[in-house]
């Protein structure tokens, strides 16, 4: 049985679990292929570390232009452990800068330079079988500007679905994924780029997803999906994850800026980073409890864990009484 690991300052675990009613349904879906996933896979990370060396220079004599560079290490990641079983969704958050990408990139193993401490997919090592078995949407997606909503995944259908689908059977798995994630409107509208206009941030970055899902991935990454979007839109992207989670058997990290309550309340999982550092890696459910245990407890009464959490992460401790 799984226990739930807390990392926080003194690192103590704890046990219960609290739910929301909102945790315990998944949301219907009609993602047929996308459900079939028959390679479920538990990604567990230990004890994450990751530096970068960086140079800073410092001009020693303006007028001849020489300069002293000094090399310096940044520790980028320290000590972030957790485990994602599959069908649980789980959130990273913390502010801006406190290492959310950088460890959903770890996890996708696209991470350059040595990363230390564990990872390990099902027990294994990341490999390139691993890799196809991955769907990663990226905060600054890719696509081409003069396709159209449907002729986007239309394509990524006919070019990643396997070859056990017909190409009737997978052109269906695009239209399937436009109405699942609410592109109707805007099926024959182009992508757009900074040149031509085209569909709204919040569908490109539904079409990016789109193209992710289509291919029925075991462990799917998502680098901010959620942002630039209005909180029903959100809900509504998240519901399909669920979906996609629950029925698919599939792993669903997500790194998030601000969620709301309800959004929070889907997630299985949180980890809340501040400064590359865990201050809490377990259930979303024992959030508060586990804070309280160690002396925090919000100064009002938050509806929202989430704001709590990047009140913690930001360190701002005195809207917390002890
Ligand atoms: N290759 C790099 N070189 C230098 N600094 C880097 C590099 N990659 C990340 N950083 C720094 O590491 C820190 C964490 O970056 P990261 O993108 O993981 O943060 P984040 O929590 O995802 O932020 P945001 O919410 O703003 O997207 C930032 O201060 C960033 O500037």
């Amino acid at each position: 049985m799984e226990n739930t690991t807390i990392h926080a300052t003194n690192g103590t675990s704890r046990g219960d679990e609290m739910r929301s009613p909102d945790q315990t349904q998944s949301p219907p879906s009609r993602l047929s292929f996308v459900h079939q996933s028959s390679r479920p896979i538990t990604l567990r990370f230990e004890d994450l570390a990751y530096a970068i060396k960086s140079q800073s220079g410092e001009d020693n004599n303006n007028n001849l232009g020489s300069s002293s560079i000094t090399n310096m290490t940044r520790t980028l990641l320290n000590g972030v452990s957790g485990v994602v079983r599959p069908g649980e969704m789980l959130a990273m958050l913390g502010p801006s800068g406190s290492g959310k990408t950088t460890l959903l990139t770890a996890l996708a193993g696209r991470l350059p330079g040595k990363v230390l401490g564990s990872i390990t997919y099902s027990g294994q090592p990341f490999t390139s079988s691993m890799k196809r078995k991955t769907g990663f949407v990226a905060q600054d997606d890719v696509l081409y500007p003069h396709l159209t909503v449907i002729e986007t995944l239309s394509y990524a259908a006919l070019l990643r679905l396997p070859k056990t689908l017909t190409r009737d059977e997978k052109l269906q798995q695009a239209e399937i994924i436009v109405t699942e994630l609410g592109l109707t409107s805007c099926r024959d509208s182009i992508i757009g780029g900074p040149l031509i206009r085209g569909v709204s941030g919040g569908e490109r970055k539904r079409v990016s997803i789109g193209q992710e899902m289509l291919v029925n991935p075991s462990l799917l990454l998502l680098d901010e999906p959620t942002s630039g979007l209005d909180s029903t839109t959100a809900l509504r992207i998240m519901g399909t994850l669920k979906g996609l989670a629950r029925g698919g058997r599939t792993s669903v990290v997500t790194t998030i800026h601000q969620p709301s309550s309800r959004l929070y309340w889907m997630f299985d999982k949180v980890v809340v980073l501040s400064d590359g550092c865990p201050i809490y890696s377990g259930h979303t459910g024992q959030v508060m409890q586990y804070f309280r245990s160690i002396g925090h407890v919000p100064g009002f009464n938050f509806v929202n864990p989430a704001d709590f959490l990047l009140d913690l992460a930001n360190g701002e401790l005195d809207l917390l009484m002890f």
